[in-house]
């Protein structure tokens, strides 16, 4: 586990922050732009220094101001990846993964290799790889170096479409594999949905909330402090079957029998996948509402648990659980008021499924 607690000036801004990263999986540090993310993980690579303040790995210690300790960066054993690969221009990418590499990882190398697809580009010159692909040598360097940690900020900037979702496979792979915890920075809420086990929020220097991504995604009194963290949910569900006629695939949510179809996915039947759903491509109809189902839109057995507190406005947030989890629903505030919405009332929640993209859905 990671634990800073740090203080430094920069200008006119201060950083302020306290942040918690547990030894496995994928956190995710979120914010605005000029929010202090970079100025937080840079203090954590031991690329700055902090006016006062610790961070430690566990037992180890990596700053201590009041002991005057601060340890260099090659010596923290964290893989830092930054949004360009910084590879070393002369270098194979073969030499480049084994540049300081300890003996200890010669035995990891060709799995890491074939982890991260690339196999094929080990005798090329960084000038001759994609930008996915420098990123991706970038992270195997980082890994062979043994780190206890890595550190990425923003990743998957400057990426398009299909490459982003390429590295982010390979990333949630390697979360999964490898056993590295992984801190990221992110102002992208489709990345960290795709990506993160927690979520940290930061906002003019100080971490303000933190926790597990789908309790972050659903919680009513972020949303207004959080200007590009849209709303939405993170739901879980698993694959029960494909419609190849037409190109959909059948997901049923945990604890609820009523099924919803999305765009066709890469899984098989039984898989795990996590389904980002917009808070603006769901409503509520009343329990009693006879709705016959249509595949682009699903009617869900769902208790309404919290309204949002806008009293201006078109719109109102509500929280709405359905089989036992979260799911953010955007109404009018009229129609609250008209349906005369309650907690603890038992609703339906509609779900326009056919805006979900393939891209909102990650298969596990
Ligand atoms: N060396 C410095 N001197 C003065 N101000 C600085 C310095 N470094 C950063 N800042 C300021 O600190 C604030 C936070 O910057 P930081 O780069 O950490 O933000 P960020 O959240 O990473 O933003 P972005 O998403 O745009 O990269 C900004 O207002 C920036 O101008």
């Amino acid at each position: 586990m990671l634990e800073a607690s740090v203080m430094q000036r920069l200008g006119d801004f201060t950083l302020d922050a306290s942040l918690t990263v547990p030894a496995e999986g994928v956190t995710a540090l979120f914010g605005r732009s000029g929010s202090g993310k970079s100025s937080l993980i840079r203090l954590i690579a031991g690329l700055g220094v902090p006016d006062s303040g610790i961070i430690r790995v566990g037992e180890t210690w990596l700053v201590d101001t009041r002991r005057r300790h601060w340890m260099p960066p090659h010596r923290r054993r964290l893989g830092v990846v930054f949004q360009e690969a910084r590879l070393f221009p002369h270098y194979s990418v073969r030499g480049n993964l084994r540049y300081g590499m300890p003996r200890a990882s010669r035995g990891d190398f060709d799995g890491l290799v074939e982890l991260l697809g690339i196999g094929h580009l080990l005798a090329r010159t960084p000038a001759r790889l994609s930008g996915g692909e420098a990123r991706r040598v970038a992270i195997g360097r980082a890994l062979l170096s043994r780190p206890r940690m890595l550190l990425m900020d923003e990743p998957l900037t400057g990426l398009d479409g299909a490459r982003k979702q390429e590295l982010l496979r390979y990333i949630r792979q390697l979360a999964r594999d490898t056993g590295v915890p992984i801190l990221f920075v992110s102002h992208d809420t489709r990345e960290i949905g795709a990506l993160a086990d927690r979520v940290a929020l930061i906002e003019q220097g100080q971490v303000l909330a933190s926790g597990p991504v789908d309790e972050m995604f659903s919680r009513l009194d972020l949303g207004p402090r959080t200007g590009r963290f849209e709303a939405a949910s993170l739901i879980e569900a698993r694959i029960v079957a494909h419609d190849d006629a037409y190109d959909l695939t059948q997901l049923a949510l945990r604890n609820v029998s009523t099924p919803l179809d999305v765009a066709r996915l890469e899984g098989v039947p039984g898989d795990t996948v996590r389904l980002r759903l917009r808070a603006r491509d769901v409503g509520v109809v009343p329990a009693s509402a006879s709705c016959s189902p249509r595949s682009g839109t699903a009617f869900l057995p769902a208790t309404l648990r919290e309204i949002g507190d806008e009293t201006q406005g078109p719109f109102v947030e509500v929280m709405l659980d359905v089989g036992g989890q979260a799911l953010r629903a955007r109404l009018t505030r009229r129609d609250v008021s008209t349906m005369r919405l309650h907690p603890g009332q038992t609703l339906q929640a509609q779900v326009r499924s056919v805006t979900i993209s393939r891209h909102d859905v990650i298969v596990l």
